[in-house]
């Protein structure tokens, strides 16, 4: 079967990988600018594991996404220290984090937004456009949109797509350079609980792979399904 065939070259790749590709210690996140600094993290600590997942429960405007990009390298933290199989960020100018980014971490925004105009196939491959790598990641594309069920809609443009579909097609892109962590945020919102189910079966069978998942949610269903958890306040 096809998702065997990603298992089998993904776990071969990963088993010589660090074992937490993600670690953040002492994570402080300040906001000035607002009346009172805002201070949404206060030496936060998290060890992301290989092959598991792990769910940032809280209510709105706990801090989720902020924790999300900072374990992405995409914000830095106001103090603490973001390491990436065992180097720490605050080690590497902006255009090693980049690259590193590139090969370790898939990040999925909320909404997963798609480019209108491209088909999912399309769409799925847009990560590979800077390397030239279109066409050799074609099959893998089409493996990674079997995976999430969408085979048959390779063709489809997100918009005869449903939320839940162009979800998982967000996950699919995410996945293509081959990430060893799959970042993602809130991707059960304004989904009703059967397209939920899926995204959550998919997380989980990404996670068979090898792959770390970090995941922002306050969706109870999610949160049991993930292998730990941490509550923002
Ligand atoms: N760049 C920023 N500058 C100032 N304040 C910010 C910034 N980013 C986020 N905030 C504030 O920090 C708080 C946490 O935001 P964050 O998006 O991390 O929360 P969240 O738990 O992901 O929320 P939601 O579930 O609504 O997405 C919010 O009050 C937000 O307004």
């Amino acid at each position: 079967m096809i998702e065997e065939r990603l298992t089998r070259a993904a776990i071969k790749e990963r088993t010589e990988d660090h074992a937490m590709p993600v670690e953040l210690r002492g994570i402080t996140i300040r906001y000035d600018g607002g009346a009172e600094p805002l201070v949404i993290a206060d030496d936060f600590d998290l060890g992301l594991e290989a092959g598991t997942m792990h769910c940032l429960a809280g209510r709105s405007g706990s801090g989720k996404t902020s924790i999300l990009t900072v374990a992405a390298g995409l914000q830095q933290p106001t103090s603490g220290e973001v390491f990436w199989q065992g180097d720490a960020l605050s080690t590497m100018d902006d255009d090693e984090i980049s690259d590193r980014r590139r090969a370790l971490i898939g990040y999925v925004d909320q909404g997963g937004a798609l480019i209108d105009g491209m088909s999912a196939l399309e769409n799925v491959l847009l990560p590979a456009v800077p390397d030239g790598q279109v066409e050799e990641r074609t099959e893998m594309a089409k493996d990674l949109l079997d995976l999430v069920g969408l085979g048959r809609r390779m063709r489809h443009r997100p918009g005869q797509l449903s939320g839940g579909e162009r979800q998982r097609v967000a996950i699919a892109r995410a996945l293509i350079l081959g990430t060893k962590v799959l970042v993602v945020d809130e991707p059960t919102a304004n989904l009703d609980r059967e397209q939920a189910n899926k995204i959550i079966h998919i997380l989980k069978d990404t996670t068979q792979d090898g792959i770390a998942v970090l995941v922002a949610s306050h969706d109870q269903e999610l949160i049991k399904a993930a292998d730990s958890s941490t509550k923002m306040n």
